[in-house]
């Protein structure tokens, strides 16, 4: 009788536990987003160290002293910065028109004024359920000569004899993604290298032209300009300030 008590308290204990494990709603992911907005908002506007958040717990950020010891030229990793973001990282793996992996790591470093702008856009997505995806951040300019060999065309591959932004950390291809992190429609996948991609190009939904104007005038209104015939690809402003560089990145 005893062992039957015991095992009828044990059973609803459990039974009552589980009933309590409850499933986080999108509105809650939007609150803990916001959250975080408003952390990277102070980090970056004040320069003081990072509060844990759920999402940093598997990141090492940068701590407040390296945060105050960065110019704007420092070539910073966004994700020790910012945890909000999210990253599919393309010529890391081989699903790229390279169809080689041509990078060894898949972090996204950018210069630190890049990314403050990028935090900056971000923060203003996330009021609207939405965070930026990046496709493709700083890359050496070893790689942008072996891109240009495979497709020798200024409007989709930069000329390496003059550099690409994305050389100078000043450039970032991105889209959109949403509270379950599923991406927006922009009507072509990434380096479609066609008409489709163009901003001029309007044959498409309304729906995937509001994607592209909100995508563009958020990044514009954060100090990027975007380029005639990639919908997905934004510089900085004034990246002429800063050198081409050619160092590999490692994740270690
Ligand atoms: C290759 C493509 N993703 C890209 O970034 N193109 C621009 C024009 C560039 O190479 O800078
Ligand atoms: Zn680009």
């Amino acid at each position: 009788m005893k062992y039957i008590l015991a095992l009828i308290v044990f059973g609803s204990i459990v039974l009552f536990s589980c009933k309590e494990k409850k499933k986080i709603t999108p509105k809650e992911i939007q609150e803990n987003l916001v959250e975080t907005n408003d952390v990277a908002k102070e980090q970056v506007e004040s320069g003081v160290g990072q509060k844990d958040s759920p999402a940093s717990l598997n990141v090492q950020l940068y701590s407040k002293e390296e945060i105050e010891s960065f110019k704007d030229s420092t070539f910073v990793i966004l994700k020790k910065l910012d945890t909000t973001f999210l990253y599919s990282m393309k010529y890391a793996t081989k699903d790229n028109f390279l169809k080689e992996q041509v990078y060894d790591c898949d972090d996204c470093l950018v210069r630190y004024k890049t990314a403050k702008q990028l935090i900056k856009a971000n923060n203003e997505f996330k009021k609207a359920g939405l965070r930026i995806l990046f496709f493709d951040c700083y890359r050496p300019l070893y790689v942008q000569k072996k891109m240009w060999k495979i497709y020798p065309d200024k409007r989709y591959v930069a000329d390496p004899s003059k550099g690409s932004n994305h050389n100078r950390g000043t450039a970032i291809d991105i889209t959109l993604a949403d509270l379950k992190n599923d991406t927006l429609a922009m009507g072509t996948p990434f380096d479609y290298f066609g008409k489709k991609a163009h901003h001029a190009y309007l044959n498409l939904p309304d729906s995937i032209l509001n994607n592209r104007k909100k995508l563009k005038s958020t990044m514009e209104k954060h100090g990027f300009w975007s380029i005639t015939s990639e919908w997905w690809h934004y510089n900085l402003s004034q990246s002429y300030k800063y050198p081409v560089s050619n160092f590999k990145t490692t994740c270690d």
